[in-house]
């Protein structure tokens, strides 16, 4: 049997070849009025592809967000399969934002439904809630190992909102006074350097660009040397992070950090978004230095 390529290992080929933006794929309302497009299934299918088709060859991720395709039903499901096979045909990394969580054989339904190798939903990893406890995920993240995908479990997310929660204190257990987000990431932290042995972990985190770290009881400039933890950082562009901080922000996580931005690169519209793409890549490279 040929052996599986962890997605840690996909990730670094990725960073490598194409450096380390990711377009995001969010189909709002708004965005298909702009792009002349019905605010149907059928709209966000040709919004998705185009997007898919800008970004094939200039940058290595996409991240749709399922919400979108999810709200016209079964039939933003078919227009979302299509987008997504698209995009895994170009060759791109393909995230998943579905934050799927729940625990056993349901979680493991989830990781099924997305993970799985030919499965019609196939991405290459997928955001996942660990607010269950990180335990929760354990069969996800095993099929996830198997299948050479990866996972980003929530931590400290952009959305203000997010903080009262994520930076509460875990009462008990191996983190015992560690915050919420410092806990989750501690704990896929071990769990990678267990398992992973190249430069970057299978299992990331997401931690949005916009939020003060250092708030959440997360020391940036302790990050592991190996099989470091990737960052999904959303925040970028739209919410108001600035590319140009991303070493700043995120210390020595940054070589592990997918920069994330949407709104800010869909608003181009249709017959500018090749160009907007290309101008993001370059920022992104110039950031990271
Ligand atoms: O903490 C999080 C986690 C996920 N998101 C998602 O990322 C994009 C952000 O879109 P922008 O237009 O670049 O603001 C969106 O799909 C969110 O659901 C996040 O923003 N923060």
């Amino acid at each position: 049997m040929n052996e599986v390529t962890s997605f840690g290992d996909r990730l670094s080929q990725t960073f490598a070849r194409f450096g380390q933006l990711c377009v995001g794929i969010d189909p709002h309302s708004w965005l298909l009025a702009d792009w002349n497009l019905p605010d149907t299934a059928d709209g966000a299918e040709s919004f998705g592809r185009t997007v898919v088709a800008a970004a094939a060859g200039q940058a290595g991720i996409v991240k749709p967000q399922v919400a979108f395709y999810e709200r016209f039903g079964s039939a933003g499901f078919i227009a979302l399969e299509r987008v997504l096979a698209d995009a895994r045909a170009a060759g791109l990394l393909v995230i998943g934002d579905a934050k799927r969580g729940d625990l056993g054989t349901s979680v493991e339904a989830y990781a099924e439904a997305w993970l799985t190798p030919g499965s019609p939903l196939e991405v290459d990893a997928l955001t996942v809630s660990g607010y269950m406890g990180v335990g929760s995920l354990d069969s996800a993240i095993a099929i996830a190992r198997r299948a050479g995908k990866g996972l980003f479990l929530l931590g400290a997310t952009s959305n203000p909102e997010g903080a009262a929660l994520q930076r509460a204190t875990v009462g008990e257990g191996a983190y015992a006074g560690a915050t919420v987000a410092r806990a989750i990431l501690d704990d896929i932290a071990e769990r990678n350097a267990q398992s992973d042995s190249g430069a970057l972990g299978s299992l990331g985190v997401v931690l949005g660009a916009t939020v003060d770290l250092a708030g959440f009881g997360i020391d940036v400039h302790a990050a592991p040397t190996s099989a470091l933890t990737p960052v999904l950082a959303p925040g970028f562009g739209h919410q108001g992070a600035q590319l140009a901080a991303v070493n700043t922000i995120f210390g020595g996580y940054a070589p592990g950090v997918i920069l994330s931005e949407s709104r800010s690169i869909l608003s181009a519209g249709p017959d500018r978004i090749t160009k907007a793409i290309q101008h993001k890549v370059e920022e992104a490279g110039s950031a990271r230095g």
